[in-house]
């Protein structure tokens, strides 16, 4: 294993640990206080509740000290976020690790995705990403945050993709390649700055599946989604690059949270084998188990 290695080769079956460069990043799993990850901009919100609320979805929430809303007991919970390309294996790896005693899965809310009020907005933005792409990204950024801040169950939450990525890779993505106009990017940017300036969204690890653009078009094909029969490999060589600019070269946006990589070419064995492995790792810390 290399703690904190920068920009090693691809594919090595090495598990790898690597730090946020932004010094300011939770420092593990039992960090109590909610941190963003902007130099100089540092916000603990673990201790003082002033204000409660209960919204829609048991959503339990609080202003904490820095005035920025928080989810209620989130200061005592793990929450590890699962990255990776779109068929990448991680709703298979939450599936493995929803068989854990005191450990919360959350998935990726994709059925939402596909029908809002009898709207299916992920079939649309594959249609026509111009027209939609805004759309199905203004609903991910909404449920994601929902998910982030709905009330915990267990002493760890382990949950499918983060709003980070959501940003940092599929609206920027839509963006970079000329799909989404200049002016959506802008409100779903101030929208993303205002959430995460004002609400703490804690995320103590990042499980990287690291994979190869190849594997994920085949398990794509494979899985056989109806709205994903358009993707082609250039897309999800793209979605790879970004993920790779940002968690491994580390030289795109910041990070939440350090990063631990897992090299996910393998077939199914071999990877519950790897989960098995590095069960430690991926819980370490919380001194809740
Ligand atoms: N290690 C693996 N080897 C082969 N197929 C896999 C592996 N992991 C997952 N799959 C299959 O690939 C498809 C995508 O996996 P999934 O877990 O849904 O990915 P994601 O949640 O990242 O989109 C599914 O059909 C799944 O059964
Ligand atoms: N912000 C996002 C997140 C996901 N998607 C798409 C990509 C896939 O088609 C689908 C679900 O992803 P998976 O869990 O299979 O990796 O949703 C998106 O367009 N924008």
């Amino acid at each position: 294993m290399l703690v904190g290695g920068r920009g090693v080769p691809l594919w090595s079956r090495c598990v790898r640990l690597l730090s946020p460069h932004c010094a300011e990043a939770p420092s593990s799993l039992r960090a109590a206080a909610a941190v963003r990850c902007h130099p100089g901009r540092t916000f603990n919100t673990g201790s003082c509740r002033l204000l409660q609320s209960r919204g829609p979805s048991g959503t339990e929430t609080a202003i904490g000290t820095a005035g920025k809303l928080v989810r209620n007991g989130g200061d005592k919970k793990a929450v590890i976020c699962i990255e990776g390309n779109i068929a990448s294996g991680k709703t298979t790896c939450l599936e493995y690790f929803s068989k854990t005693s005191n450990i919360e899965v959350l998935t990726e809310p994709v059925s939402k995705w596909r029908n809002v009020r009898g709207h299916n907005p992920l079939a649309l933005m594959y249609q026509d990403p111009k027209r939609w792409g805004i759309t199905l990204q203004t609903y991910v950024q909404l449920t994601m945050l929902d998910r982030h801040l709905s009330s915990v169950s267990a002493p760890v939450r382990m949950m499918e993709r983060s709003i980070f990525s959501a940003k940092y890779i599929f609206v920027e993505n839509l963006f970079r390649s000329g799909k989404m106009p200049e002016v959506d990017f802008a409100v779903l940017s101030e929208w993303f700055d205002w959430i995460t300036t004002n609400i703490s969204i804690p995320v103590d690890l990042i499980v990287y599946l690291q994979t190869s653009p190849q594997t994920c078009y085949e398990r794509l094909k494979q899985r056989c989604r109806e709205e994903e029969k358009v993707i082609p490999l250039e897309y999800l060589e793209s979605i790879h690059h970004l993920y790779e600019d940002w968690l491994i070269k580390q030289t795109s946006f910041p990070l939440p949270a350090p990063v631990l990589v897992i090299p996910a070419d393998h077939d199914l064995q071999n990877m519950l084998h790897q989960y098995e492995e590095n069960r430690d790792k991926i819980l370490a810390g919380s001194c809740l188990l």
